[in-house]
């Protein structure tokens, strides 16, 4: 029974509980207890349990038929090694359960992750073991492709050094179908001394996790399974976890509370690393045994059934997965968009569409704060006794369809001030939707259109007030100030601009599904490329610092586009290791004096929506630590025909230069 309808299993908009099960040679039974009974979505469950068939004499005057009997013995101690030892004469070991056709394809693929056995040790000093580890775990995968799961969990590497176990798992990921495999890890991260440390010595688990992925190429197929235990680490330290690829959370009962009714309930940071998990679409799953003392638990309904001894624990996962905040509308229409790459927009080579204009014309918080903006600028300009003399003139340099022309004319309107404006649009397709909004709205005597490049116009007079919004995710990255550049030719040199200045940010991100997807397409080009993406699954790893500002007018002789930029950010110290796949970008606006506009997420404009943020991948992400400063350059570089950007990292290790000479990725001018 899925606790959410809305989804698959990668929806975080639904919640999928699991169960962890000990083995059973009856899957369709283990179905009906935990599925039907419980409640739960699938089993976590072994696949294997190793029986041995031994063949031994009961009566040695019988024939030789009879002679031996059947006996079948569930052995936890089976090693395949034990098989070859005892010569296969008398004994065969089976390493593999039940029959596949105890359940249907689809079945198996929706109801059962299956469990490596957990006693592989792939980097054992015995090598006996090390080989027997090694067949095992290819078995155990193979039969789970077999049956179509859709996930095996692989169970925690037993010591901190984990190479070999990674180069097997990387040679089974090389020819895996639609299997993932998941890496169970326990959550833990030790405050500096080895108090919090596990048994085998593990201060820090993101690292296991961060050694082990990184042997196996970062493979997509991989994620991870953290163990989620009744201390927790720090908060910077969980935020690592956020931008990583995680797909189930194991709760032992064990980290359960007991409420004062006796029912399980999780500590409130327990609670809030559970919601974060279902935001990201992380999937929980109950381990253990009953461990409260449940009145109702061993009780039976009133159908009078048994109750599952775990329902109260699912039940407790679904009341916190029913009382999340449900998303604003607006999210809920960007869902689809979440962690998608987009190319950014080229509007000064390209021709927007009408489709384009549209969404930009939706939001109507980017209007609102145009509004406010020109009506300051209108105040500013002319005194209020001089309101009915004086025309101001105002110029839209990119008015696109329009909607920056109203804003305009509705802020006159508003202070009482006559105003001129000419809309000046390059795109001839919005053009004649200007010509027809002026027409419907009877604004001929206002407004001029002009059907021009702005950096080429000739314009007939000089303006009082320029405005316009050519700013893309990172700012200037749609080429701003080179046509503001252009078109403050035609301001008045005491004119004002509006926006008056726009400044871009940046912050190192663990983005462990944007990185794969750019790796996907297997050529340097994508890792030169930023691209516009709805950020989700995204740990942001320091606060955003401030990297190019542009200011307008800038009448200066000596003024130029190319900047450069070098940035230090320091981690958190309780935060751990992290690894840093790229930036996120962002930039913020100054429209007029107080009123600004933009995305950075300590400051950005409530509601607006025309602005996804960027990312600047990197070509290999690299590992930081709190002790040592991330150092990372930009810079913004302009040729004759185009503009591009070109990073790199130089400590704690340097990073190759991206996208040298514009080789990947430009603006056109
Ligand atoms: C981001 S859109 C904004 C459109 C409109 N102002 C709005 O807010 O919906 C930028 C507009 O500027 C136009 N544009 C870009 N560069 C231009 C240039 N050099 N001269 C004239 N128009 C330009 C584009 O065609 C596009 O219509």
């Amino acid at each position: 029974m899925p606790l959410g309808e809305r989804g698959g299993w990668e929806s975080s908009e639904s919640m999928y509980c699991g169960v962890e099960t000990d083995f059973s040679d009856d899957v369709p039974s283990l179905l009906s207890f935990h599925i039907s009974t419980g409640g739960f979505d699938y089993v976590l469950a072994p696949l294997v349990c190793f029986f041995h068939y031994y063949y031994f004499p009961l009566d040695s005057s019988l024939s030789l038929t009879s002679l031996f009997a059947l006996r079948l013995q569930m052995n936890p101690s089976y090693r395949p090694s034990l098989v070859e030892a005892n010569g296969s004469s008398d004994t065969q070991a089976l390493p593999v359960s039940g029959s596949d056709l105890v359940l249907a394809p689809s079945q198996w693929s929706s109801h059962v992750v299956g469990k490596v056995s957990s006693w592989i040790d792939l980097d054992s000093e015995d090598e006996v073991l090390r080989m027997d580890s090694e067949t095992t775990l290819k078995q155990e995968i193979a039969w789970a492709t077999h049956l179509s799961l859709q996930a095996c969990l692989l169970p925690t590497p037993k010591g901190t050094s984990c190479a070999n176990y990674a180069r097997c798992v990387n040679q089974i990921l090389q020819g895996l179908g639609n299997l993932q495999l998941w890496l169970r890890v326990p959550l833990v991260k030790s405050d500096g001394d080895s108090m919090d440390a596990t048994s085998e010595g593990l201060n820090d688990s993101w690292e296991l996790w961060n050694s082990f992925r990184l042997l196996c190429e970062h493979d997509s197929k991989l994620s991870v399974a953290l163990d989620v235990m009744s201390n927790l680490p720090s908060e910077s330290s969980l935020g690592r976890w956020m931008g990583e690829s995680v797909r189930a959370a194991i709760i032992s009962t064990d980290s359960f509370l007991t409420n004062a009714r006796g029912y399980p309930c999780l500590s409130k940071r327990h609670q809030k690393l559970i919601a974060g998990f279902f935001d990201h679409a992380v999937q929980v799953v109950v381990s253990g045994k009953l461990v409260h003392n449940l009145q109702r638990a061993s009780d039976s309904n009133a159908e009078g059934t048994q109750r599952h001894p775990l329902r109260s624990y699912l039940d407790y996962v679904a009341y916190l997965f029913q009382k999340m905040e449900p998303l604003p509308e607006q999210e809920r229409i960007e869902l689809g968009y979440r962690d998608f790459l987009q190319a950014p927009l080229q509007p000064l080579m390209d021709n927007l569409e009408a489709q384009t204009y549209e969404t930009f014309e939706r939001d109507s918080i980017k209007y609102i704060q145009y509004q406010r903006a020109v009506a300051k600028a209108l105040v500013d300009r002319v005194p209020d006794e001089k309101a009915s003399e004086l025309t101001t003139v105002l110029m839209v340099v990119g008015a696109g369809r329009g909607p920056l022309v109203r804003a305009s004319l509705q802020a006159a309107e508003e202070t009482d001030r006559k105003l001129k404006v000419y809309a000046v649009e390059k795109n001839p397709n919005a053009v004649v939707t200007l010509h027809n909004l002026v027409k419907m709205e009877g604004w001929e005597d206002m407004v001029t259109i002009i059907s021009c490049d702005m950096r080429f116009w000739t314009a007939p007079e000089k303006a009082d007030i320029l405005v316009s919004e050519l700013l893309g995710s990172f700012g200037d990255n749609e080429l701003s100030p080179e046509c503001l550049d252009g078109a403050q030719r035609f301001l008045k040199p005491d004119g004002i601009s509006i926006p008056s200045s726009y400044t871009s940010f940046i912050q190192p991100v663990t983005a462990s599904k944007l990185y794969n997807d750019v790796k996907a397409h297997k050529d340097l080009a994508h890792f030169e490329t930023p691209y516009v993406v709805k950020l989700h699954s995204v740990a942001r790893l320091a606060p955003s610092q401030p990297v190019f500002t542009f200011a307008h007018p800038n009448f200066s002789t000596k003024a130029n586009n190319q900047r450069y930029k070098k940035l230090r950010f320091n981690l958190p110290s309780d935060a751990g290791s992290a690894l840093v796949h790229g930036f996120a970008g962002y930039f913020d606006s100054v429209l007029y004096k107080d009123v600004h506009l933009g995305i950075e997420p300590t400051t950005e404009t409530p509601n607006m929506f025309s602005w996804f943020p960027i990312f600047f991948p990197l070509r290999k992400p690299v590992e930081v630590h709190p002790n040592f400063p991330l150092e990372v350059h930009f810079w913004r570089c302009c040729g004759s025909t185009k503009v591009w950007y070109e990073w790199s990292v130089s400590s704690p290790a340097p990073s190759p230069m991206h996208n040298t000479n514009g080789r990947s990725y430009w603006v056109g001018l």
